[in-house]
């Protein structure tokens, strides 16, 4: 299609061309399953809702695959269609020919009659450019067509792949094209616009000026943040004129005293206003080399010198878009939308512009996501994900990398077996990145052994979007969880581009050093330096950050002047040097987890020292790199511009509102090798494996752990069974028992998951072999707990029960280092719970009562023991278990009433949510 017609159709608008209204798309929402890992499980899940498209043509039909957006899964039947009507798809692979064709087709297109009238936003400023006066009338600027034609772009980039880290040539690129239709537009090498040659018909330009309402008597203005090329100049808010008789992009040149809208070059979008609307920079048009003849775009050569100052570099505008920007320019909201010819804006300050400087390090990402950008710091370490508090590392990766125009993070997540140590200390390397510089990441390497000989590993690379690797992450840690493995990758990549792009905002690495500056004044007394809240430990804490100027340093009263004035200052002098404190910015309620370096390292050293309910402020001195980060915050920036050049200080002023100790798991991790769950688990599996059981219920299985382990050994086990009321975990156990079964099944036939509460009895557990019960009891209210042991030993009659549950005498050992809150002292000297959905915890004799009681009214022995620690040495292990047996000469009354239960049949109220036979693998519920 070379010189002309219309632009490339997707392929729904070639199935349309070729038939119309008997071409049917039927969209089918689809409800991914699978999404669960685990066939047949009875518990719905959310998945996300994806969508098929049918479309049926005349003679044939076709159906897509599954799509996220309902569009995608049209254009993809429409291609499967085409295909197989033979006809190419459209698509991207265009020669550079090809592109070249395109370009100017499109050009062409859009100077026709029809495209006059279209929704397109170049539509808008095609218009608008008609009711420009004089020489400049119907002139489009190239950069509005550069900038709103997203085909021409891409288009161009199959010309010139190097257009990805140059916009500027797409210009030059469009001009080209445009020379090659001198028939039809003129496009002029001493102004980037472009021109219908030919009037358009006067009939169509009456009945645009018929429907656009002209109010050319409004007055409006926009603001706009004025980024002047000297760096030693100070960003200033501006205005740009948008009254409605004004082409726009003639305003904003006027702003950066260019001659017209076709002299200045639009970026991509930036950053979003405060009202959500998309940012763009606006600056001189570099000057533009035209390949036919030596004359250039910006200017002529009688202006050249003067421009010529014009055109440093701007730094701190190429810093917020990453591309060069020439001359001071303007940040500004405003543009047209599709179907309207009402301009679309919105105003925008100089906060925005410090909004979007500080977005463009993974650090600022983490600060603005958190609404603290003062307070928060990116963590230095992914912990669990319940203990990371805002948008997770691997998003906080993504957005960075579009911001910089990178290609999307490129994740490799294998299982592979362990490498050989040296294979994994050799991957542990930055691609670019100074080969020294890898002093931060000493601590972390420390922490950072491959504990796991198995689980998931996962390494990044971020590359530019012409394929250049830019960073090469491959930790050799292992984890458990592939999520986990992927954040922590990205954490670690965002930790990289954190350090150099965070000159300006690196807070002090150790909490500590910087506490001589600190002019304690907390409100209430008490042992103040001694940390009592540790790592690990969440804390929820309202703050406000405040500068306050005092009155002795401030311009007019300052040190020189004040000299020898001592003597002679009235009282009335010193009433009206009052301190002036401005609020910069505040939190209601902001949690963090102590020890990540989450919080900046004043907060965090003061909170670790306070008790709940505390108030307490704290002076420091200003850093300097926090002026960036206090003018993305404020809006007054006049204000706070002045208050700065008066060396205030930094007032902190915190309320610790709460504190969730370290979690129950990660407590007894870290005290216990191999953790205490483990530890547990292997004690059970111990006693299944010497036993010679066929039939074993888990009662409150949770994610099935326990089951798990089992299916690690060859045991004598026929049929396993879970029970737990939590359809999470029983749906994380489905999938884990479906994908090892159908691996590894050994002497196990079947395997049920039952929905149901272990407080009620099942028949269907009756006179099982073994029944187990770890770390259950506690998560009910103890009367609960009883009731439990009277219908097991009742009623379900194992053979065996192993019941597991903490010793609460063995806590003070646990939480030697997590001491209680002030609070919690004054309400009893004794430690706490373990976690925070302990109902109770039994010391030694506590738990021995109610197993012995209970192992006597029923006919069974017990014998105790326990894990971690050990039982001859106080405070004892630190989980006791009990393990019953069924006396063999029982004929007690228990046997009567559960024999009776059963016979009755009726009692089955637990639910099947996941069954598995071994024959025929799951079967539905
Ligand atoms: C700490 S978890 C222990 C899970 C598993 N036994 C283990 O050791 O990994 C406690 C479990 O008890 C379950 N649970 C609490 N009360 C229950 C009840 N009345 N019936 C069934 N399960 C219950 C909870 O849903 C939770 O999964
Ligand atoms: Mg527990």
């Amino acid at each position: 299609m070379a010189g002309g017609g219309k632009p490339k159709l997707s392929s729904k608008a070639v199935i349309h061309q070729k038939f119309g209204a008997n071409a049917v798309y039927r969209i089918e929402e689809v409800h991914d399953s699978s999404d669960s890992g685990c066939p047949g499980l009875a518990i719905p899940r959310k998945g996300p809702c994806l969508y098929r498209c049918h479309l049926q043509l005349p003679d044939f039909s076709v159906v897509s695959t599954v799509f996220k957006k309902k569009k995608d899964s049209e254009q993809s039947a429409a291609e499967l269609a085409l295909d197989k009507l033979g006809i190419r798809p459209q698509n991207d692979d265009l020669t550079v020919d090809e592109a070249w064709d395109d370009i100017v087709g499109r050009i062409k297109h859009m100077f026709s009659d029809e495209f006059l009238s279209s929704e397109h936003p170049l539509g808008a400023h095609l218009r608008a450019s008609l009711r420009r006066e004089g020489d400049s009338c119907g002139s489009v600027p190239v950069s509005v067509i550069a900038t709103f034609d997203a085909k021409i772009n891409s288009r161009c980039k199959i010309i010139n792949p190097s257009l990805e880290s140059d916009p500027f040539l797409v210009i030059s690129c469009v001009m080209k094209a445009a020379a090659k239709l001198s028939d039809y537009v003129v496009a002029s090498p001493h102004v980037a616009s472009l021109r219908r040659k030919n009037a358009y018909p006067s009939e169509i330009v009456e009945a645009l000026a018929t429907t656009h309402v002209s109010d050319s008597q409004d007055c409006r203005k926009v603001e706009a943040a004025y980024i002047p090329c000297d760096g030693e100049e100070v960003v200033e808010l501006d205005a740009i004129d948008i009254s409605s008789g004004k082409y726009y992009m003639d305003s904003i040149a006027e702003r950066l005293c260019l001659k017209d809208g076709s002299q200045v070059m639009i970026s991509r979008t930036l950053g979003k206003a405060s009202c959500g609307s998309e940012c763009r920079l606006y600056s001189a048009l570099p000057k533009l080399k035209s390949s036919d003849n030596s004359s250039e775009v910006a200017g002529s050569s009688t202006e050249e010198s003067a421009h010529t100052e014009k055109f440093r570099k701007n730094v701190r505008a190429s810093y917020i878009c990453g591309q060069d920007i020439h001359g001071d320019a303007i940040l500004a909201s405003v543009g047209y939308r599709w179907k309207t010819d009402d301009l679309d804006y919105d105003d925008v300050n100089v906060k925005s512009f410090y909004r979007i400087c500080c977005g463009m390090s993974p650090n600022g990402i983490y600060k603005i996501a958190r609404k603290a950008v003062l307070a928060a710091q990116l963590p230095f370490s992914f912990t669990t994900k319940s203990n990371w508090r805002g948008p997770l590392p691997r998003d906080i990766l993504k957005m960075f990398c579009q911001q910089h125009r990178l290609a999307e993070p490129d994740f490799t997540v294998s299982t592979a077996p362990v490498k050989s140590l040296s294979d994994i200390y050799r991957s542990h390397k930055k691609l670019k990145v100074l080969e020294s510089d890898d002093a931060g990441d000493e601590k972390e390497r420390e922490d950072d052994t491959p504990r796991l000989k198995h689980g998931f590993r996962c390494e990044v690379k971020i590359l530019t979007k012409s394929k250049d690797v830019v960073l090469e992450c491959s930790p050799r840690k292992f984890y458990e969880k592939e999520n986990d493995a992927i954040q922590n990758v990205s954490l670690k990549a965002l930790l990289w581009f954190s350090k150099y792009f965070d000159e300006l905002d690196v807070d002090g690495e150790q909490p500590n050093d910087t506490d001589d500056d600190q002019t304690a004044n907390v409100a209430s007394s008490g042992e103040k330096g001694v940390q009592s809240i540790t790592n690990g430990s969440v804390v929820s804490i309202c703050y406000s950050l405040s500068l306050e100027v005092d009155p002795e340093y401030s311009s007019d009263g300052g040190e020189e002047g004040s000299e020898g004035n001592e003597d002679v200052e009235s009282e009335e002098d010193i009433e009206n040097c009052e301190y002036s404190i401005d609020l910069i910015e505040s939190n209601e309620e902001i949690e963090f987890e102590v020890g990540t370096g989450a919080m900046n390292s004043h907060i965090e050293s003061a909170v670790t020292k306070m008790t709940v309910g505390e108030y307490a402020s704290f002076n420091t001195t200003l850093p300097e790199y926090a002026e960036a980060l206090i003018l993305a915050t404020v809006t007054d920036t006049a204000r706070f511009r002045s208050l700065l050049s008066e060396r205030p200080a930094l007032v902190y002023s915190i309320i610790l509102l709460g504190v969730k100790g370290p979690t129950e798991e990660r407590m007894e991790a870290a005290f216990f090798k191999p953790p205490l769950s483990k530890q547990r688990v292997e004690y059970a599996v111990k006693h299944i494996k010497e036993s010679s059981a066929s039939t074993l219920a888990d009662f409150g299985c949770g994610s099935g752990s326990l089951l798990d382990s089992l299916l690690d050994y060859p045991t004598s086990l026929q049929s396993i069974i879970g029970v737990d009321i939590s359809p999470k975990g029983l749906a994380r156990a489905a999938k884990m028992l479906h994908s090892k079964l159908n691996k590894e099944a050994g002497n196990v036939k079947s395997a049920t998951l039952y929905d149901g509460s272990i407080l009620e009895f099942d028949t269907r557990l009756h006179d099982i072999d073994i029944g187990t019960c770890l770390e259950v009891i506690e998560h009910m209210e103890e009367d609960e707990a009883c009731q439990f042991g009277e219908k097991v030993l009742s009623l379900f009659r194992p053979k065996l029960l192993i019941v597991s549950t903490p010793n609460f005498e063995y806590n003070t050992i646990l939480q030697k280092s997590t001491p209680a809150t002030e609070e919690e002292k004054s309400e009893s000297q004794l430690p706490k719970f373990r976690n925070h959905d302990h109902k109770f915890e039994w010391t030694r004799e506590q738990f021995n009562q109610w197993a012995s009681n209970l192992a006597k009214r029923h006919n069974y022995s017990v014998e105790f023991s326990g894990v971690g620690g050990s039982g001859g040495v106080e405070p004892g292990f630190a989980s006791q278990i009990a393990v019953f047996k069924r006396e063999a000469s029982s004929s007690s009354a228990d046997k009567v009433v559960a024999a009776e239960n059963v016979e009755e049949g009726s009692l089955q109220p637990y639910k099947v949510i996941w069954e598995w036979k071994k024959d025929d693998g799951e079967k539905k519920d």
